[in-house]
């Protein structure tokens, strides 16, 4: 039998070594916690996180974004939510988008959105266990997580406290993949959470007058590397400027998703 997490009501004698999961809010309800983790900065992590999120509600499904990237915050911008956080007796509630996908950011709590967050590591830590605590996620079945990159305090949190059911890896060809990769499956391991798969982001650009695919960041090896842990690739998903200007314009809901996502919301779907 798994483990449920409660040493309080469990005979399993495994040493006494306590479960660090924090208990979700008792008003909440969420089915599925993906993680969305890459190596380094700026690989479009949170754009996938997004488009996970419109793509899954597009596919019938309520879904939730918890920003767990509290010192560089850019879920709410993406989706064009500037509206503070309310509370009732119970809890947070979620801010909601236009298209319904419920959100929780810092940048959704601070008096103003340029403000910078200057936390020390246990208050991030804290934040983020709150954001999964305190608020009230309205039947959400996929509640996806945006990690800051690396294998940082914020994943280590996400992981120990969450009940994360799977992780997702961003990479771009540019990236020195294999090194990344194993890093977060051998992460991934040590604390027990599934890998679902490998998406590359910046993969290739298609020539707008012949289609020609251009390999700008060079040629990938993403397959190779995936191949070597037993991966999936799940996606391999162009630079496409028409994504980039609906985040600047908070409209990601209104873009047209690469077809190339298919593959990345097939694998979480399949999760269920
Ligand atoms: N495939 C793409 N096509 C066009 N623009 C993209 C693509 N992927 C990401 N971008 C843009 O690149 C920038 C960085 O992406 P994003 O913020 O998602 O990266 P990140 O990995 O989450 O970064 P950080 O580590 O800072 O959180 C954003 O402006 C985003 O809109």
């Amino acid at each position: 039998m798994g483990c449920s997490h409660n040493c309080d009501s469990c005979s399993a004698g495994c040493g006494g070594e306590k479960s660090l999961k924090v208990a979700a809010n008792p008003a909440a309800t969420v089915r599925k916690v993906i993680g969305v983790v890459s190596g380094k900065g700026g690989v479009g992590k949170s754009l996938l996180t997004s488009m996970l999120s419109v793509g899954m509600t597009r596919r019938g499904y309520t879904c939730g974004i918890l920003d767990a990237d509290i010192t560089g915050p850019s879920i709410p911008k993406t989706f064009g939510v500037h509206d503070k956080l309310e509370g009732c007796e119970e809890g947070i509630l979620p801010a909601r988008s236009e298209g319904g996908v419920q959100m929780i950011s810092i940048n959704l709590v601070l008096p103003n959105e340029d403000d910078p967050v200057i936390y020390r590591g246990p208050i991030i830590a804290e934040t983020v266990k709150q954001f999964w605590s305190d608020v009230i996620w309205d039947d959400v079945d996929f509640l996806f997580v945006d990690m800051p990159p690396g294998t940082g305090d914020v994943p280590l949190t996400v992981f120990q406290s969450l009940p994360v059911d799977g992780i997702l890896v961003v990479t771009s060809p540019q990236d020195l993949v294999s090194m990344i990769v194993g890093k977060a499956v051998k992460m991934a391991k040590m604390m027990n959470i599934p890998l679902i798969g490998v998406v590359e982001n910046y993969s290739y650009l298609a020539c707008p007058d012949c289609g020609k695919h251009i390999p700008v960041f060079g040629e990938s090896r993403v397959d190779a590397v995936a191949a070597e842990y037993g991966l999936p690739v799940l996606a391999k998903l162009p630079i496409d400027p028409k994504l980039a200007a609906a985040v600047d314009a908070g409209r990601i809901e209104d873009a047209k998703l690469p077809d190339e996502l298919a593959g990345a919301l097939k694998a979480v779907e399949d999760i269920r």
